[in-house]
């Protein structure tokens, strides 16, 4: 009986199997080897191979003979059925070099096989542990590549809204999906679709369309195509390298046209309405394309519902529904999805229906708005409804605060907030011009300040929030404020790790931004700061309305047990605010406003004279400024540019001024002369490094805690 001995996989000797050459027939599979002889036994979670004696001298022979032929044999994750693993050849350790050696010998062919199906550190460890994720697989049946995309992102289980609507999806029902901010909404439509992404590569058209996702900003599509991407990283390969594809304006349309070209490119397309619509339009062969979707998905479906993009949208599915109709296909599975679907936000898709009439006793909110959405969207029958918070509005995970100022101070109070709280902070304006001038105020003051807003070109939107994501991982090692100041194209959905607080430096318009806006931090499980900044004034008026919109919530309204309405929150706590502090910043504010105007003021007035000149160039006239002046509005308006602007010297001086401010350090009570006075011996702190990482005397204590403590402390008084 010959004996079995240990063997190293790479001293196998294989051989090929001939399977026929489309990819199709593969079921999956990339390349396909066998070898008999060996026994395959699994030791610590690694395959490892025992051949005969004999068999062993054999094989070290021939493999150097047929090394260079070495294709290795790769199963499709997907076909791998729990606890049986196919012999997957791989290296242990020791053989790494050989390894890596080995590779630079394969031509491209093996080497796109070895490096795009299957990445050497997955090795089995891995693959057994990846169908341990019982939290998901109780859930339905996932493809493994689904699995192991969630296995590595670290997601062992489902979100709530995810929970309720996966096994949904993947039944095809149409569904209306709400969930506060940062609840996952995005694998909740992405998982059903990536799984008929999987399935599709055993279809014979493996070219057809799966789904289409339509957001109402280039970011959000870039977001969510890089999170389906990393989801299903592993089946994205050479081959596949733009099966999911985004499609946004801002970017070169010569070079989508071109991706959507290539081989099994665009199965999953996330794109802003624009865009798509004026791809159909140029291209008939892309309505026939996309009209054979399985799903078509609205992520923040109430803001794609409104402001506009409505209209472009709704000839989308005219072009895709008039193919579908044609082709006598079943309509698409729907899915929309939003954190915040409320009737006064559909006024638009109410205007032919008088929503107050309409209105069913007790019907619930949803329920309304769905029933407009179905005036507007051809559903296939009438969608589940999965609302995961009927009753919140701001996702219970965010600490509400208030900072009530003259309207004048909002760049000092945003500053004393950035001095006390040093962390990662998204300031929101309602106009650009507040966007460029906070960003200048800021970074005169030495913080990190990054804006981007929808006058800037898509590649500087993407490249600054680049940076500030790069920018606020550094400072946060340093305990420094990074900011980001952006106008609303930014707050919906976008995911940014790590933002701690929310500025409303103006009050938003309408309650579901205030939302979306909060929204951006406490992604998932994290909790957050919301600060709102506002005038006593508006205390009054718009913050009042604000609030009984967040906090009316007819879902508790049930027909028959008319509950009253939730009593309005008639207050969000004020922020505690240190005064001594205040007055310290006092002056370099003033001064760093100042400045941030005269440069705002400047760079407009020259790129104004610059528009003067080409205009006059091109219309073969001389510039005359006289012109200028005629034209009233021109006149004020440069006039109070003008104002704004200060002479080059008093310019530097002011700067020089600022810049020795800067260098004295801020300190708490500054009636305390002596480190070592006072009740809190500051030099001790110092020396131990205790306490604020900038403010003397100051306790180090983030706003989240502050708030919180606050909170209990309110609570403890009231009992
Ligand atoms: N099952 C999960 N486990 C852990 N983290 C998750 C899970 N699903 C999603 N996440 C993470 O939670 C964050 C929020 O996800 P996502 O952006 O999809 O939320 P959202 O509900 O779409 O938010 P918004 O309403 O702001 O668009 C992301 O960072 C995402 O990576």
């Amino acid at each position: 009986m010959s004996k079995k001995v240990q063997v190293k996989p790479k001293d196998l000797k294989w051989k090929s199997v001939q399977v026929s050459d489309t990819l199709d027939d593969f079921g999956g599979f990339y390349g396909l080897e066998e070898i008999d002889g060996v026994d395959v036994k699994i030791i610590d979670g690694k395959a490892t191979f025992f051949a005969t004696e004999s068999k062993n001298n054999d094989v070290e022979q021939e493999q150097r003979e047929s090394e260079d032929q070495e294709l290795i044999e790769f199963k499709n994750l997907d076909d791998i059925e729990e606890g049986e693993l196919s012999a997957l050849s791989e290296s242990d350790s020791d053989d790494e070099d050989d390894e890596i050696e080995d590779e630079d010998n394969l031509n491209d062919d093996d080497d796109e096989l070895t490096e795009n199906v299957f990445s050497a550190d997955l090795d089995l460890q891995d693959v057994v542990s990846l169908v341990e994720l019982p939290e998901w697989t109780k859930l339905a049946k996932f493809s493994m590549t689904t699995l192991q995309g969630l296995a590595k992102l670290g997601f062992t289980k489902p979100t709530e809204i995810q929970a309720k609507t996966i096994p949904l999806g993947l039944g095809n029902h149409d569904i209306m999906g709400k969930a506060s901010t940062g609840s996952g909404k995005t694998l909740a439509y992405g998982i059903p679709m990536l799984e008929n992404f999987v399935k599709s590569f055993k279809s014979k058209d493996n070219n057809r369309a799966i789904g289409l996702i339509f957001t109402p900003t280039r970011e959000l599509a870039q977001q969510v195509t890089q999170h389906l991407t990393k989801v299903s990283e592993l089946i994205l390969k050479e081959k596949n390298k733009y099966a999911i594809l985004s499609l946004t304006g801002g970017l070169s349309i010569q070079k989508q046209e071109r991706l959507l070209k290539y081989q099994g490119s665009g199965k999953i397309v996330i794109a802003t309405p624009g865009r798509f619509l004026e791809l159909l339009e140029k291209n008939n062969e892309l309505i026939e394309r996309f009209g054979k979707i399985d799903t078509l998905v609205l992520d923040e479906a109430d803001r794609l519902l409104q402001d506009g993009h409505f209209d472009e949208f709704e000839k989308i599915l005219k072009l895709l529904g008039n193919y579908r109709k044609k082709s006598s296909k079943s309509h698409w599975q729907t899915m929309i999805f939003s954190a915040t679907f409320s009737t006064d936000l559909f006024n638009k898709l109410a205007s032919n229906h008088n929503h107050n009439k309409n209105k069913n006793d007790g019907e619930n909110e949803m329920e309304t708005v769905l029933k407009h959405l179905m005036t507007k969207i051809h559903f296939k029958s009438k969608p589940v409804i999965v609302d995961t918070n009927p009753d919140e509005k701001v996702s219970s995970q965010i600490k509400e605060s208030l900072i009530e100022c003259a309207p004048m101070e909002r760049d000092l109070y945003v500053y004393y907030f950035l001095a006390m709280y040093p962390g990662t902070t998204l300031v929101f304006c309602n106009a650009i011009e507040s966007v460029k001038r906070l960003n200048a105020y800021l970074n005169l003051l030495n913080i990190s300040s990054f804006q981007i807003h929808s006058s800037m070109t898509q590649k500087n939107r993407l490249k600054n929030l680049e940076k500030f994501k790069q920018q606020a991982q550094h400072n946060s090692v340093l305990n420094k404020a990074t900011v980001l100041i952006a106008s609303d194209v930014a707050a919906r959905g976008l995911d940014i790790p790590g933002i701690q607080h929310v500025i409303h430096y103006h009050l938003p318009r309408t309650a579901d931004v205030y939302i979306h806006r909060s929204g951006r931090t406490a992604r998932h499980k994290n909790e957050g700061v919301s600060v709102m900044i506002c005038s006593p004034q508006e205390s009054m008026s718009s913050l009042r309305k604000l609030r009984k919109v967040l906090s009316s919530n007819e879902a508790h309204l049930k027909k028959g047990k008319f509950r009253s309405k939730q009593k309005w929150q008639k207050t969000v706590p004020l922020l505690p605010i240190e005064i001594d502090i205040v007055s310290q910043l006092r002056e370099r504010s003033k001064i760093a406003s100042e400045l941030a105007d005269h440069d705002i003021a400047s760079k407009s007035l020259s790129k104004d004279d610059n528009w003067l000149k080409k205009a006059a160039e091109d219309l073969g006239i001389d510039a005359d400024s006289d012109d200028e002046n005629k034209d009233t509005y021109l006149a004020k308006n440069k006039t109070k540019k003008i104002n704004k602007t200060m002479a080059k010297d008093q310019a530097r001086y002011s700067k020089a001024h600022l810049n020795e401010l800067l260098s004295i350090p801020l300190r708490k009570d500054m009636r305390k002369k002596y480190l070592t006075g006072g009740l809190v011996n500051l030099a001790d702190n110092l020396v131990k490094k205790r306490g604020h990482n900038s403010i003397i005397g100051q306790e180090e204590i983030g706003a989240l805690a502050l708030l919180k403590n606050k909170k209990n402390a309110n609570k403890r008084t009231k009992k």
